[in-house]
């Protein structure tokens, strides 16, 4: 069986689309794999599957093998460097179309998931995240409890659930962690994405919307609070065009500086390895963010285990 060989499997999942679920994904991924731990992406966001261009790898081909399909290699382990390999699956590679959505009714979309958790083959993995498609139908009740089915209990880490200020002032986070405790998924925590902005210029974050609110919500659904993800107009940058976002001399995030050096100095291509950039060097005011939230997930997993 696929999943068989995976340690732990860790739902990410929001109420309402276009939230940042796939990014926070992404994210969590590239910082689980610099991390050390052998990581795989299953995108089942039959909506509109975007991780394949997050990772910079539309083109890419699935082939088979006799133990299923194989996912595509974003990055081997490199263990010298301490850094974990990185595979991605996504339903993006079998669509004819780059940007094609899946239009299928909910049985057809219930059997390509059960297909996905089965027939693909994932080797030792560390971590696998799924980013699932948003909502809180009966059709997603229907897509989260054949994902548990697959998989055994102690594989089962829980769900980070991502939100945004205006998701929580319009109650959609409820929502998602009522669907949780209604299928039975753990919440590792709440990501707040999209809270206040990072300007181009300064790199001065301001709360455009009301902000704390993601807190106050987890703390009275008794989940942790894994932390609050500005805007920032250079991430899209890198994600859309998977050039590395410019910071103008003297941008500092969290007391790092982050100006963007000449290619020569870093001695990087910047058109390639794009979104592992983001960590490395770091190339993004989000980098620290993320890799802090990366490490609350790590410590509420190995709670749960
Ligand atoms: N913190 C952020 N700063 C800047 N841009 C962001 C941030 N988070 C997400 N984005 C951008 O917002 C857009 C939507 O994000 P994303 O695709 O991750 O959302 P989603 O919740 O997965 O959407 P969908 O409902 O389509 O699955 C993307 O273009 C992404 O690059
Ligand atoms: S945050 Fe700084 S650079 Fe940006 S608009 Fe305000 S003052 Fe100007």
């Amino acid at each position: 069986m696929s999943l068989s060989k995976v340690k732990h499997i860790v739902l990410v999942l929001s109420g309402k689309g276009g939230v940042g679920k796939s990014s926070v994904t992404t994210q969590l991924a590239l910082s689980l794999s610099l991390a050390g731990h052998s990581v795989g992406v299953l995108d089942v966001d039959l909506t509109g599957p975007s991780i394949p261009r997050m990772f910079a790898i539309e083109d890419a081909k699935v082939t088979q093998a006799p133990g299923g399909w194989l996912p595509i290699i974003v990055h081997e382990a490199d263990p010298s460097a301490g850094i974990g390999s990185l595979r991605v699956m996504s339903l993006g590679f079998l669509l004819p179309r780059r940007g094609d959505a899946v239009v299928w009714r909910g049985p057809k979309k219930t059997a390509m998931v059960r297909q996905f958790l089965s027939d693909v083959f994932w080797d030792e993995l560390d971590y696998l995240l799924i980013d699932t498609p948003p909502g809180t139908s009966d059709e997603h009740i229907s897509l989260a409890e054949t994902l548990l089915q697959k998989a055994r209990l102690d594989q089962l880490a829980g769900a980070v659930v991502v939100t945004t200020p205006q998701a929580v002032a319009t109650a959609d986070v409820r929502k998602e962690l009522n669907f949780c405790a209604k299928t039975g998924i753990r919440v590792l925590g709440v990501v707040e994405n999209m809270c206040g902005f990072v300007c181009p210029n300064c790199s001065e974050c301001t709360n455009i919307f009301m902000s704390g609110g993601g807190e106050v919500m987890a703390s009275d659904f008794g989940v942790r609070f894994l932390g609050r993800v500005p805007i920032d107009p250079q991430f899209l940058v890198l994600i859309e065009t998977g050039k590395r976002p410019r910071y103008p001399k003297g941008t500092a995030v969290n007391g790092q500086d982050i100006s963007t050096p000449s290619q020569e100095q870093n001695g990087v291509d910047e058109t390639k390895d794009a979104a592992l950039l983001v960590h490395k060097y770091p190339a993004c005011s989000l980098a620290p963010i993320f890799k802090t939230i990366t490490a609350d997930v790590i410590s509420a997993v190995q709670v749960i285990a």
